[in-house]
């Protein structure tokens, strides 16, 4: 971490030389690029300030791929709008995004570190309207750590069901009553998910868990999200919300799901049985005919690829991608709120799932099923906050839901639930070198 170590020394020199700039601008930012690579997990691991974020893109071999750790808050927006309108105005990218419900969460963070390949750049920001001597302490601070690093170490935490929000039954319920629903024609589909806690004999580290969930659940994107010391957001998704590169929007339909194992001709058997079956092409259709209608009054050109296999470590989708062409003045603003929350999440017609969701499930989803990314003018990029679990000291909260449509049948959607949460719940005991199944 030398390299860190005399950036860091650049920037405290820099800091400490510097007035509050008066030249009529309200931010000030000082940006570095080094040629390092680093890991931005171990180094997320010992810093003190809050919030915390990190964001890996799912697609780790492609050029642009894009590695982002935050601390701080310069800036809040808790309106989609305002935070639009800010990065429209200003040369900065913003993190955050949405929870299932809607509500806003974006921050121009202190420190912004962006790794691309082999360079790592460097932000750092401040508010002018603040009391500098404030600000420059702020940003000392946020630097202290700057060169630190720590050894991610295999989670080893011995877990004991703490309670299911529904156990199999009740919630094998909850699919019989969508059903009836959709059998009176009042909802097409409706992805009833469940919360199940579990609670260890010492407290969870994050960080750990998601550096294990990085090695083993490939494919994915990788995100944590922790507002204090108290209480993380993490998962691992292989769901993206959207993908835009000035106007052109990349998204996609992923529903439709079978098993994984360590077994190839199993999977393949599975992968076969899943192109062909007709309860789970529905289900994934009704995505695509949900992104679709709520692009369309904001883009032009959409069209939808041929149906392909997603395969993960415990699971398989169906998936087919999606592309369109923003008319001229939309943005972030206007695909937020078109695509989320999709029907791949919520349901469809979306208020009605939205209503029955909210009077059947008995937690609080939170930031499961949201979305969490980053944007600034010239692109975005988000991901679908799937296949996640809430941390709070010796707890972990893990959710996963699934898709009801007209054929669905409850013991099949609950052991699809079951997998999709084994994701991450089978990494919190100790693996050491052994393979990540
Ligand atoms: C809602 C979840 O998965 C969605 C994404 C892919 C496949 C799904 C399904 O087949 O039901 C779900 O729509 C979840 O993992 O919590
Ligand atoms: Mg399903």
């Amino acid at each position: 971490m030398d390299n860190l170590r005399s950036l860091k020394a650049r920037l405290n020199t820099k800091i400490n030389a510097m007035l509050c700039s008066k030249n009529g601008s309200e931010l000030g930012c000082l940006q570095e690029s080094i040629a390092f690579s680093a890991d931005l997990l171990g180094w997320l691991k010992m810093q003190s300030c809050y919030p915390q974020f990190y964001w890996r893109s799912r697609n780790p071999a492609q050029s642009d791929s894009e590695v982002i750790a935050a601390l701080g808050e310069v800036r809040r927006f808790e309106d989609v709008r305002q935070a639009n309108l800010f990065i429209q105005a200003q040369p900065f990218t913003l993190i955050g995004g949405l929870t299932f419900d809607g509500k806003g969460y974006f921050c121009l963070p202190r420190l912004l570190l962006q790794q691309h390949d082999n360079h790592l750049r460097l932000s750092l920001f401040w508010d002018n309207l603040q009391d500098w001597e404030r600000e420059r302490q702020a940003l000392l601070q946020v630097l202290q750590g700057l060169e630190s690093c720590a050894a991610l170490s295999a989670p080893e935490y011995p877990i004991r069901p703490l309670a299911a929000k529904a156990e199999a039954q009740q919630w094998c319920s909850w699919v019989e009553k969508a059903l009836q629903y959709i059998e009176r024609g009042e909802l097409n589909k409706v992805v009833l998910a469940n919360q199940t806690a579990f609670v260890s004999s010492r407290p969870i580290n994050p960080i750990d868990l998601l550096a294990e969930s990085e090695k083993c659940n490939n494919g994915c994107y990788h995100f944590l999200f922790a507002r204090s010391a108290h209480q993380a957001f993490l998962g691992s998704t292989p769901e993206r919300l959207y993908l835009r590169r000035e106007s052109h929007l990349y998204t996609e339909a992923l529903a439709g799901t079978a098993a994984m194992s360590e077994d190839k001709e199993f999977n393949r058997q599975q992968g076969e049985w899943l192109l062909q079956d007709s309860k789970n092409d529905y289900e994934n259709r009704l995505v695509v005919q949900d992104i679709c209608d709520n692009l369309r009054p904001i883009s032009r050109q959409i069209e939808v690829g041929e149906v392909s296999l997603k395969q993960l470590r415990r699971v398989q989708h169906l998936r087919r991608k999606i592309s369109a062409e923003l008319n001229p003045g939309y943005a972030d603003e206007a695909c937020l709120q078109a695509i989320h929350p999709t029907a791949a999440i919520a349901g469809l017609p979306r208020r009605k799932a939205l209503d029955f969701l909210a009077a059947t499930e008995t937690f609080e989803r939170g930031w499961y099923a949201g979305t969490l990314g980053f944007m600034n003018k010239s692109g975005a990029e988000f991901c679908v906050t799937i296949r996640s679990a809430l941390i709070e000291g010796n707890k972990i909260a893990v959710f996963a839901g699934a898709g009801i449509v007209s054929g669905s049948e409850p013991e099949q959607e609950w052991r699809e639930i079951e997998r999709k949460a084994s994701g991450l719940l089978s990494l919190l005991q100790k693996r050491g070198e052994q393979s990540c199944q």
